[in-house]
């Protein structure tokens, strides 16, 4: 599907309902001279049940799902935050960590509330203070699979990418969406939701994804 699926479409179609998603994919594939169109155009199309147990498998599921239903190729990304003293929760849960139809918000005071409690419990190891004055309460990651399906001949092509950094008790900046404003890149000093969004693209596990599946599709 490769060389024919960049030479084909002019629009691609992302399996997302999630508008940060879309306006991230969106500024990435118009530099391919691509438009997006996601399922956020589609708003009779029923929500779709993650119930894989990797990102790859629910990026896989959303991917089929679409692209079965609407008759062209679709990408899908499937994507969430490990944090280490969390033992690499809320991973594939983190849309739904403080409960299902969870707000951004909540799962960010939840991820806060989960990690305070570790601090009053001595559990916590870190406890670099950043020039603002907040800290960095765990290592973390985040990830995010990448899957391009084509009805046409049942086939994916699928990549993964990540980003470290850390989890801070104070968010900073207003930009990104989901944990952006929780997440500190210390090699940048900076944090994610501080980012541009082509700023973002450059260092996310979204771009780092995407990369990696423009590649594939170039070879
Ligand atoms: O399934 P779709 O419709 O794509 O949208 P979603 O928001 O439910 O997306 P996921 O199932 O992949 O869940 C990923 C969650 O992880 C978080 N997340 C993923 N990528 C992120 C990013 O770049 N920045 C901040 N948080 C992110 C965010 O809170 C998402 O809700
Ligand atoms: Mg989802």
């Amino acid at each position: 599907m490769a060389n024919s699926f960049l030479a084909a479409s002019d629009v691609v179609v992302v399996a997302t309902k999630n508008a940060g998603k879309v306006k991230e994919f969106a500024h990435a594939l118009s530099k391919l001279g691509k438009q997006t169109s996601s399922l956020l155009d589609h708003a009779d199309f029923p929500d779709i049940i993650e119930d894989g147990e990797t990102f790859a498998s629910n990026a896989r599921i959303k991917a089929k799902t679409a692209g079965d239903a609407l008759g062209v190729p679709v990408l899908a990304d499937d994507s969430g935050l490990r944090v280490h003293a969390l033992g690499g929760e809320p991973g594939v849960y983190s849309a739904r960590y403080a409960g299902e139809g969870a707000k951004d918000a909540d799962n960010n005071a939840k991820l806060l509330r989960e990690l305070s409690r570790l601090e009053t419990e001595g559990d916590n190891q870190a406890n670099e203070t950043l020039a603002d004055g907040s800290k960095l309460l765990s290592g973390a990651q985040f990830v995010c699979a990448l899957a391009l399906y084509d009805p046409a001949t049942g086939g994916f092509l699928e990549t993964e990418g990540t980003v470290d950094g850390w989890i801070t008790d104070k968010a900073h900046g207003s930009g990104g969406f989901g944990y952006d404003p929780l997440f500190w890149l210390t090699s940048l000093g900076r944090g994610m939701a501080e980012l541009s969004t082509e700023e973002k693209q450059r260092i996310s596990h979204r771009g780092d994804a995407l990369k990696k599946l423009i590649a594939l599709l170039e070879q």
